[in-house]
């Protein structure tokens, strides 16, 4: 199985990215996704999230309070390495399993955090979307309605942008229109297809 993984700071436009690949007929492993599931209620990581953070980062229903761990381990690199600690192996075995089950001509991995720990081992080419950081903040500010200092603070939180793009075999600049960027996307697409083939499927 080709995998290709896809990455960028937030905001970047993974998602518009891995939707229009989607739309091309590609399976989209996607790590955020993967992410609440391992956090569901009745997943070992959650427990250990409420051990380690108390109750307050849980909501009456006894499900995942997002917001209040957001404000936590956006502030506090310490607790967002323990919160990373619990929940990346159960990360990692649901995408390993995604990815074995998925039987288009390629896969796409989408993470933010793919070139930081060992996702990038899964992966046989490295794709990153990429804006320059006041499009990522005024795009994520404008979708998620907040404050422009916590999308800083997550920046700050990502690997680098030159960093990032060293790692790339592939980059697609995403600070014009989106027809642009499916324009872009559809000839990294013909690539893939061709990359797959030859890998064997
Ligand atoms: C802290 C949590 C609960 C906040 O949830 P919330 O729904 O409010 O935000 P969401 O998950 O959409 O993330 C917000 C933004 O931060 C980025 N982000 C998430 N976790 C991390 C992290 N550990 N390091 C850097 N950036 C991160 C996301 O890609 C996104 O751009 C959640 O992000 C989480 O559980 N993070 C730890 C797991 C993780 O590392 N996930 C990243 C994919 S492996
Ligand atoms: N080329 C573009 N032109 C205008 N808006 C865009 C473009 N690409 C993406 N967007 C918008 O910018 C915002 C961020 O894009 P998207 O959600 O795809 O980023 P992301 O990298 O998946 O973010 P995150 O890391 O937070 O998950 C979204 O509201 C999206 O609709």
């Amino acid at each position: 199985m080709f995998v290709v993984g896809l990455t960028g700071g937030i905001g970047s436009g993974k998602t518009a990215a891995t939707d229009y690949l989607a739309r091309r007929g590609i399976a989209v492993v996607d790590a955020d996704l993967a992410s609440r599931r391992v956090v569901e209620p009745g997943q070992p990581a959650l427990d250990a999230i409420v051990d380690r953070f108390g109750e307050p980062v849980l909501q009456t229903d006894g499900t995942l309070n997002r917001r209040a761990l957001r404000d936590i381990v956006f502030s506090d690199e310490a607790a967002r390495r323990d919160l990373e600690a619990i929940t990346h192996p159960a990360i990692g075995e649901e995408l390993r399993r995604q990815i074995l089950a998925s039987s288009t001509p390629y896969t796409v991995l989408v993470s933010p955090l793919l070139l930081e720990g060992s996702q990038k081992d899964m992966v046989h080419r490295i794709l990153v979307i990429d804006v320059p950081p006041d499009v990522q903040v005024a795009r994520t500010v404008a979708r998620d309605q907040v404050p422009d200092t916590q999308v800083a603070a997550i920046m700050k939180a990502q690997m680098q942008r030159d960093q990032r793009r060293a790692l790339a075999h592939d980059v697609v600049e995403n600070h014009g229109p989106l027809a642009l960027l499916h324009e872009r996307l559809e000839a990294l697409h013909q690539t893939y297809l061709k990359l797959a083939e030859r890998h064997g499927g």
